[in-house]
């Protein structure tokens, strides 16, 4: 029998555990139950997070008015939650999952498998370190992804959508993972290449970014378009340039080009970064972030710092015009209309290099 968690209950956490907790009612093998641990803070209530999400059934504060799932149990002690847990689905912003990772190590089962939800990642001495591989090193754990055009709150709804599960060795984990959150609104299918899938989830945040200023700009349709286009070619190029087994095929699975689309259409990233431009970058993303989503968190600015890290330390600059300029301008080095100065040399350039 298997046995789910779900770590974290944000807006993606929470709409994770209603999928998965669906499925375990349903399919025989699963435990009904889903814990879920919650970072257990305090409403204006006055009442713990955890216990008016046991009380309701919702997650009044990261996804209000929908209901989880009666067996979704909320647990605010991390290692209480993931108890004789086999599966784990890590969902918080990826800027916490080391420190949860530290807590839970030699902390869960040693024949545990986990899968990330996680779109972001980590800059080590030797490079960029992808979080599902930053699991299986912290944790031992055999760890693939989950990622897709994804806009939690439409999956609430359960508007269609589609998801791709990369996985590497382990195809029959990967089946059950597929398994796990099927449903008739979420369709999802599984390739071999967890560091393609978890690059596209990752790197698409910091072309939101780039898509927002364009739109707070009111630069139009054909400018984002332009955008989106070259963003996708830097994602491409940077993903391979850094591990080259990467394959072209995963860009077109729902985690590539339609995450791209959907996030730089209707995310929290491109929604910040439009209130960034249309504040002429006098406000900061901290501030706007606070303010516009009220404790949910923008990955895009974060991994578009961590790229730029990567990028100088490898002396790659020039390759990247369109993610050298999203750090430019969110750390307020330059502003928000740099995001078109992107020099024709460098834009053939990329286009030179990530045709190779
Ligand atoms: N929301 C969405 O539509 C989608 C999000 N994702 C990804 O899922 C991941 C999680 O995002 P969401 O669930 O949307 O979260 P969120 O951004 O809605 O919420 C933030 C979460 O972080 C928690 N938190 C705050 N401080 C913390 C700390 N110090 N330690 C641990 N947790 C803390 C909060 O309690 C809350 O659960 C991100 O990598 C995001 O890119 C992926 C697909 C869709
Ligand atoms: O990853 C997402 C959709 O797949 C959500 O993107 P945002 O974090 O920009 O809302």
């Amino acid at each position: 029998m298997y046995k789910v968690t779900v770590i974290g209950s944000g807006n993606w956490g929470s709409v994770a555990a209603k999928l998965i907790a669906c499925n375990t009612v349903r399919l025989d093998s699963f435990h009904d139950e889903v814990r879920m641990w919650v970072f257990e803070e305090k409403l204006p209530s006055g009442e713990k997070l955890t216990d008016v999400i046991n009380k309701t059934n919702e997650n009044v504060k990261y996804l209000p008015g929908i209901k989880l799932g009666k067996n979704v149990v909320a647990d605010p002690d991390l290692e209480n939650a993931v108890k004789g847990a086999n599966m784990l689905v890590f969902v918080t912003p990826h800027q916490f999952v080391e420190g949860i990772c530290k807590r839970l190590a030699g902390k869960i089962r040693a024949d545990a498998e986990g899968i990330s939800l996680i779109k972001g990642m980590e800059v080590k001495k030797e490079g960029p370190s992808l979080i599902s591989n930053l699991i299986t090193k912290q944790l031992g754990i055999n760890c693939s992804v989950l990622m897709g055009a994804n806009i939690a709150n439409e999956i609430a709804m359960e508007k269609f959508s589609e998801a791709t599960v990369g996985y590497n060795q382990n195809k029959s984990a990967a089946d059950r993972w597929v398994q796990l959150f099927c449903t008739p609104y979420f369709n999802v299918t599984a390739v071999q290449d967890v560091e393609g899938v978890e690059l596209c989830g990752t790197l698409k945040n910091a072309v939101a970014i780039a898509a927002g200023f364009v739109d707070g700009l009111e630069m139009g349709n054909n400018t984002k378009a332009a955008i989106m286009r070259i963003g996708l070619k830097e994602m491409m190029t940077f993903s391979k340039m850094c591990f080259p087994s990467v394959k072209d095929s995963t860009f077109f699975e729902s985690c590539g080009v339609a995450d791209l689309i959907t996030t730089c259409m209707g995310g929290r990233n491109r929604k910040v970064a439009d209130a960034y431009a249309r504040n002429g970058g006098k406000r900061s993303f901290d501030e706007l972030e606070a303010e516009m989503l009220q404790g949910q968190k923008l990955q895009g600015v974060l991994t578009a710092k961590e790229v730029h890290e990567v990028l100088s330390s490898r002396g790659w600059l020039h390759i990247f015009p369109l993610f050298s300029a999203v750090h430019a301008i969110s750390t307020g080095r330059l502003p928000p209309s740099a995001i078109v100065k992107i020099s024709e040399e460098n834009l053939r350039h990329v286009q030179l290099v990530s045709s190779l």
